[in-house]
């Protein structure tokens, strides 16, 4: 098959809105076992766009080949091959997490693979919970949920809308993990639309920019480690936190990111005699890096005109 290793493609698709032309000619892919971010300004059609690609709207232009399938003349074989959650799922809340999964699976009318819900249940890491009611679930249980849903029917693709909208750092975390070890196991092509510039970083390999409809960028996210002698945003794990959030606040903007604070707006020429600093300070490292920031490629590929 020529488009082999790329269960979703995106073909010179087209929307008009209200009178307005809200996608222009967009055209990606996306290939298997990997994670891609899909990421845009407010309103650039990132919400459009996969409501297009899971058939919830029609599109005026173009097509979507989902596993190989033409999500317009082949509409339900594209559409077995997907599972998505771009609005939050409607599950039962007085019923069981288990209870939920079968009634979802038998209203899908695939039949499921013996174990199947034992194996999603278990990826989803909610066996402990898998019997409990719905309404005792926190929101990172019931996105874990979501996803076993959509993922029951063994989908080659599986599309997210911004999905770490209201979980807390560890439920976001625990996304992350599945997310990746989902794409690793079990080779599924993964599209994650965000706003969380440092979510999309951190969870996915590529990211797909757009603007006005249109993509500009697509990037490897492990490039954007490399970094040059420009402005880069460096790392450290530090003993003292507090400490040296004050002392390294005199080079630029200090963020936290879970177990490192961030420096942003340094330049690796000075990470050298920041670290002697922090040392002088009696603070411990035991870890230093740095990388180009996304954000600030985002920033700059996303404030240049679109041709
Ligand atoms: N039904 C509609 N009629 C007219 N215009 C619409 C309609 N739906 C969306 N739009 C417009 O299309 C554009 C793209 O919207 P979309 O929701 O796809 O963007 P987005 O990138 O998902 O934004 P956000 O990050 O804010 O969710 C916006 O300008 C929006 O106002």
């Amino acid at each position: 098959m020529a488009n082999q290793g790329k269960p979703l493609i995106v073909e010179n698709v087209s929307k008009s809105l209200g009178g307005n032309k809200i996608i222009k000619n967009m055209s990606f892919s996306v290939e298997a076992g990997k994670i891609y971010g899909f990421l845009g300004p407010n309103g650039s059609g990132k919400t459009t766009t996969i409501r297009m690609i899971v058939s919830l709207i029609s599109m005026d232009e173009g097509d979507v080949k989902i596993g190989g399938y033409s999500i317009r003349t082949e509409r339900e074989q594209a559409l077995s091959q997907i599972g998505a959650i771009v609005e939050n799922p409607d599950l039962y809340d007085f019923m069981s997490g288990r209870k939920n999964l079968i009634h979802f699976s038998r209203m899908s009318r695939k039949k499921l693979a013996p174990g199947r819900l034992d194996e999603v249940i278990k990826m989803v890491e909610l066996d402990h919970a898998i019997d409990k009611k719905v309404k005792m679930y926190s929101l990172g249980m019931k996105q874990r949920l979501g996803i076993a849903l959509s993922i029951l029917h063994e989908p080659s693709v599986l599309i997210l809308d911004e999905p770490t909208n209201g979980l807390d750092p560890k439920g976001i975390r625990e996304l992350r993990t599945y997310l990746k070890n989902l794409a690793r196991e079990a080779n599924v092509a993964i599209l994650v639309s965000s706003h969380l510039l440092s979510e999309i970083e951190l969870m996915c390999d590529r990211a797909i920019v757009i603007k006005e409809g249109q993509v500009i960028n697509e990037l490897a996210v492990s490039d954007l480690e490399q970094g040059d002698d420009k402005e880069v945003a460096a790392l450290f794990g530090v003993t003292n936190p507090e400490k040296a959030e004050e002392y390294l606040a005199q080079y630029g903007t200090v963020r936290k990111e879970e177990k490192y604070l961030v420096l942003e707006g340094t330049t690796i020429e000075q990470v050298p005699s920041i670290v002697t600093g922090l040392v002088k300070q009696e603070i411990g490292i035991f870890h230093v890096s740095y990388k180009k920031s996304l954000e600030d490629t985002y920033h700059s590929l996303t404030e240049k005109e679109v041709m």
